[in-house]
């Protein structure tokens, strides 16, 4: 085992800043490293890699203010195997009142030839740069690069030699993410056992992602014997990225049972600093990450939203409050079924018997086949919309539109039960229809108002119409709610006319004196 005081606590060592920002195209401005920091920090991240300071000047201004502005985690900053690496990172740590070097060298035969050392040149390598880490900083970490491709017996002398110097955690970098979860288990249980004074230190676990096997290797790691895991917000890193930090949390804290290790993170920061690590990395969450993608904790199935509404733990092995989120969402669409509509139309404000539910349902069902998600203002247009005592209803209706001449539509209606075509060319779609419509039922009624209003989000979003029309002082205002704007548009204009026959009527016998004339022109 290793020297971690409480042997039931893993030390959250966040690279986001680091790893995370090698992601190509996911370089963070300075302001936004420091607001990420403090983020890490109030968490309860235990060690933040802030950066490479020798990488650049920007870097070096980070990880330097980063450590000046530190509360309560260390600082550390990645160096190469050289004296100038080192004493580069220890001008920007040494600000922070904890602080760490974290020096590393590849150890694999592939990487042992890039700087073409031979294993006994690079052992004193490693032996003179940990010493001289360790004589700027008390706290050394050492990482031997692509450790899980390293021979056995050369990867236990090098963690012996960088002991012996002074290194205080010994992180095995799963660098091209090659392990897998019985190995990295099996390699840190056997390198502790194996490597003297591998009990006097911390084992640290890094896994990259190229097999979607960090989170696992990091756990597995951490039942071998490691007490630090290495990881980033979002899984952010080099390709397909390291092991998400709010992966291995919420593992540790929701089965608890079978991996009894407590971090010291406060899960309901988790939620915010995803976000904000996807804003300004430019790296949004794919939907169906776990934890934190935006599908994680919303159930559209009605068989399990019905599951959900009557006890939340049918389909939920976590609490969204834990990391931050108000609450389960319930999206409607498709797959829904009646028990998640009549749920959602109540908390709406809309109590609904059985045989109104029924009704509704239909109509949402052939909505929702048409639409991604219905949302509730989708919702409140159907309940809006009663088309029951209609006299005009459309039955279909075609447009054609486009550059090169006018809009034609061609609209049938049902007029007191029998149906009636025309055709009409106007000044685009809209007019052509609205047109169309006239020609079939004549009326002398104003448009007072035509609008249109997006009232969802997407390109499938509802257009909701709304047009007013006068005619004899009398006014009538009519709505639809639709995908197609020009179908939402007649219809509209229909309801409007509807509502303008039954003022009519409403005004006693002779009130609408003309005669409901219409052509057929088919
Ligand atoms: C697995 C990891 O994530 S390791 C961290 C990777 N992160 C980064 O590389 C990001 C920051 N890097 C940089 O900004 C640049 O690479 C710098 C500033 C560090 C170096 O830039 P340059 O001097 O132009 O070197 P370049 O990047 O072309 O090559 C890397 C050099 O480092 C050497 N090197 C690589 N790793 C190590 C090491 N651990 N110890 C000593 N030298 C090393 C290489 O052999 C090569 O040296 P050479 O130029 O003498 O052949
Ligand atoms: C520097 C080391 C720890 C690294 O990032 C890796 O090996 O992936």
């Amino acid at each position: 085992m290793t020297n971690v005081t409480d042997q039931d606590r893993v030390l959250i060592f966040d690279t986001t800043l680091r790893d995370g920002e090698q992601s190509p195209g996911a370089t963070m401005t300075h302001a936004e490293k420091l607001e990420i920091a403090e983020l890490l920090d109030d968490m309860g991240v235990d060690i933040i890699e802030a950066g490479f300071p020798i990488a650049s000047e920007g870097d070096f201004k980070a990880v330097s203010e980063i450590a000046e502005r530190s509360k309560n985690s260390r600082i550390c900053g990645l160096a190469r195997a050289n004296f100038a690496d080192i004493d580069r990172c220890w001008e920007a740590v040494k600000h922070a009142g904890k602080n760490r070097i974290h020096t590393f060298i590849g150890t694999s035969p592939l990487h042992r030839a890039i700087p073409n050392l031979s294993m006994d040149e690079m052992a004193d390598k490693i032996h003179e740069t940990v010493s001289h880490a360790r004589n700027l900083c008390e706290n050394v970490q050492w990482s031997p690069m692509d450790a899980t491709r390293t021979e056995w017996d050369y990867l236990c002398r090098v963690i012996e030699i960088a002991i012996k110097a002074g290194a205080t955690t010994i992180n095995i970098p799963d660098t091209v993410g090659y392990t897998a979860p019985v190995e990295s288990a099996d390699l840190i249980k056997r390198l502790i056992e194996t490597v003297p004074g591998g009990d006097e230190v911390v084992f640290a676990t890094h896994c990259h992602n190229d097999l979607g096997m960090a989170t696992a290797n990091s756990l597995a790691a951490v039942a071998g014997g490691a007490r630090q895991i290495e990881c980033t917000i979002n899984g952010l890193g080099e390709r397909a990225g390291n092991t998400a930090l709010e992966e291995v949390v919420m593992a540790l804290r929701t089965r608890n049972d079978i991996m009894p290790w407590n971090t010291g993170i406060d899960t309901t920061k988790i939620m915010h600093i995803s976000r904000r690590v996807a804003t300004v990395s430019g790296f949004n969450v794919q939907f169906n990450k776990a934890i934190v993608g935006k599908n994680a904790f919303a159930h559209e199935s009605g068989i399990h939203q019905d599951g959900m509404l009557k006890n939340r733990e049918n389909f939920e092995i976590m609490r969204p409050e834990d990391i931050g989120l108000s609450g389960t969402s319930l999206p409607l669409g498709k797959h829904s079924g009646r028990a998640a509509l009549r749920d959602k139309l109540e908390t709406l404000g809309y109590e609904l018997g059985d045989n109104q539910l029924r009704d509704i349902f239909v109509r949402f069902k052939d909505l929702a086949d048409r639409k991604k998600e219905v949302f509730d203002d989708d919702l409140i247009a159907l309940m809006t919309l009663d088309e029951e005592d209609d006299r005009l209803q459309l039955v279909s209706m075609k447009v054609t539109c486009g550059t090169g001449g006018q809009a034609e539509s061609t609209v049938e209606l049902e007029v007191e039960g029998k149906d009636v075509i025309a055709t009409a060319h106007g000044d685009g779609p809209v007019d052509a229809t609205f047109k169309a419509i006239r020609a079939i039922y004549p009326n002398k009624a104003h448009l007072q108002l035509y609008q249109v209003h997006a009232v969802t989000e997407g390109t499938d979003a509802q257009a909701t119409v709304s047009v007013r029309l006068e005619e004899d002082g009398m006014i009538a205002t009519g709505q639809s709610a639709n995908t197609d704007t020009v179908v939402s548009s007649a219809k509209a204009y229909i309801h409007a006319l509807n509502r303008l026959i039954v003022r009519r009527e409403k005004t006693g016998p002779g009130a609408d004196t003309r005669e409901i004339s219409y052509k057929d022109l088919t």
